[in-house]
């Protein structure tokens, strides 16, 4: 079975870590005629410390596998693990503890209680799970994404670019086994955006997490080691240590292919639109 997302990582050297594994993943929205088929029978293994960006145009699917990967939304067909846990079947109270114990999650929205400050946003999943946090990594965790004198601000109190670097501290407060970014930049300038890319660039390289963002920005995908490309609800290409520019060109080439007319029959697919071993 192809694991395309993987490949690169897994030469022998590597010890096989995998912290989330889909299977033929498929999630149809709607029935009838106005079923949208959001993934299309997937394969994807996500590879544990690393940095996974998922890229491809507006509706290509990015967003539901990141929920689906996460537990967040149910499948139509296939498999999901995290770790060696398969989390589809599972029941609703397991999964809510599944993702509160193991998965950190970070959305453009924020998400932080408006009546808690920052420092109880942090630590609030750990709160409601009876966890005690870790003193030394959440110290160190708040000094690096510079928010030691914002502790006490309550979320209208800080600027988007806090607000957000508060969310990514909760995020990591528990060192949860796999942290989900969804557009992490998208509602800061580009100054608070590289700050927060340099923490899960550093959370990776440094603390072995494993993240996966879901986002538009070329630049923003540069600074991860794996780029997946979703087109149509399927995985159509991948790229490993991506830069920016690099991203962008492959960008381009959907926005090339959706605007082209249906090429003649026998015209040979554009090479690289699908990973080797990928099935179809
Ligand atoms: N709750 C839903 N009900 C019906 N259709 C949905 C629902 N959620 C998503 N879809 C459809 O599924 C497809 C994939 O959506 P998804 O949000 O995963 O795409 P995306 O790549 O994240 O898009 P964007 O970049 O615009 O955020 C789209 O066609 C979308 O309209």
């Amino acid at each position: 079975m192809s694991t395309p997302a993987s490949a690169p990582f897994t030469d022998s050297s590597e010890p096989a870590g995998i912290a989330a594994r889909a299977r033929g993943l498929t999630k149809a929205y709607g029935s009838g005629e106005t079923t949208v088929l959001a993934l299309d029978s997937v394969d994807v293994d996500i590879t544990r410390g690393r940095f996974t960006a998922v890229m491809g145009p507006s509706g290509s699917g990015k967003s539901t596998l990141m929920h689906c990967l996460a537990g967040l939304d149910s499948v139509s067909a296939g498999q999901v693990w995290l770790g060696d846990t398969e989390i589809t079947g599972l029941k609703e109270r397991e999964l809510t503890r599944l993702r509160r114990d193991r998965i950190g999650f970070m959305f453009q929205s924020f998400n932080l209680i408006p009546t808690l400050n920052a420092l109880e946003n942090m630590t609030l999943p750990m709160d409601i799970a009876g966890q005690r946090p870790d003193r030394d990594w959440l110290e160190h965790v708040i000094d690096t994404l510079g928010l030691r004198d914002r502790l006490k601000h309550r979320p209208a109190q800080l600027s988007g670019g806090q607000q957000q670097r508060v969310a990514c501290a909760r995020a990591l407060a528990a060192k949860p086994e796999l942290i989900f970014a969804d557009e992490p930049t998208g509602n800061l300038d580009s100054r608070a955006g590289l700050e927060v890319l340099g923490f899960l660039r550093d959370a990776v390289d440094q603390l072995g997490q494993t993240v996966v963002m879901v986002t538009h920005d070329p630049s923003a995908a540069g600074h991860s080691d794996l780029v997946l490309f979703l087109g149509d609800g399927r995985i159509v290409d991948e790229m490993a240590r991506p830069t920016a520019d690099a991203v962008l060109e492959r960008m381009k080439r959907f926005d090339v292919s959706h605007a082209a007319p249906a090429a003649p029959p026998g015209t040979p697919d554009v090479p690289g639109d699908r990973p080797s071993g990928q099935q179809s």
